[in-house]
């Protein structure tokens, strides 16, 4: 069996772009002082950006470089990984896995104010849609670490932050 060398857990928050990941992991780790890792932001910062990919208008991920230069942030446990995908990751590094889901009506509203059009909008619609993250949650992770929160309204904002914060509180007891 495995030594798990962490003393604080690792979460990791998925989901279709828009449906509130960002929003929720910064409440989180105000809340928690877990560090908030913004995969897309770290993959910049590290120049993990290959070529631009002119179809889905944003740039490839260089997994690997990216995951080499993660390995090491997330030894220790305490953070909120951020990203919109979640197959490519270890599976050994999370001990939560949220995926955070909103309805059409509400994405379709979050990402034209965010100024997606075209097949870019369309697309993340479908992809909610067809349960994407979820089912690649589901089948990189061990179902009962994966937990699917539904996101739509303020109220559920709060509610989703208090879940996971409770979920910590208690792999912490369970753990330490
Ligand atoms: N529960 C919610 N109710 C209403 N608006 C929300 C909720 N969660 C997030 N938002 C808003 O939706 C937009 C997208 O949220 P964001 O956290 O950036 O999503 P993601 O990180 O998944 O792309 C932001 O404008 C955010 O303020």
């Amino acid at each position: 069996m495995a030594v798990r060398q962490r003393n604080l857990p690792n979460v990791l928050v998925t989901g279709t772009p828009g449906v509130g990941k960002s929003t929720i992991s910064k409440m989180l780790s105000e809340r928690t002082k877990f560090t908030w890792r913004e995969v897309s932001k770290l993959a910049e910062e590290y120049n993990c950006l290959d070529e631009y990919d002119s179809e889905y208008q944003c740039p490839f991920l260089n997994e690997d470089k990216l995951l080499d230069i993660m390995e090491g942030m997330m030894a220790k446990g305490g953070n909120i990984v951020d990203y919109h995908g979640c197959e490519f990751f270890p599976e050994r590094w999370f001990d939560g896995v949220f995926v955070i889901r909103t309805n059409n009506t509400a994405l379709y509203d979050r990402l034209s104010t965010r100024g997606y059009t075209g097949k870019k909008l369309e697309d993340n619609i479908q992809c909610e849609i067809f349960e994407t993250l979820l089912e690649e949650a589901q089948s990189s992770y061990k179902p009962e670490i994966v937990q699917e929160l539904h996101n739509n309204t303020e109220e559920q904002l709060y509610t989703n932050v208090e879940t996971i914060v409770q979920w910590i509180e208690r792999w912490k007891e369970e753990n330490i």
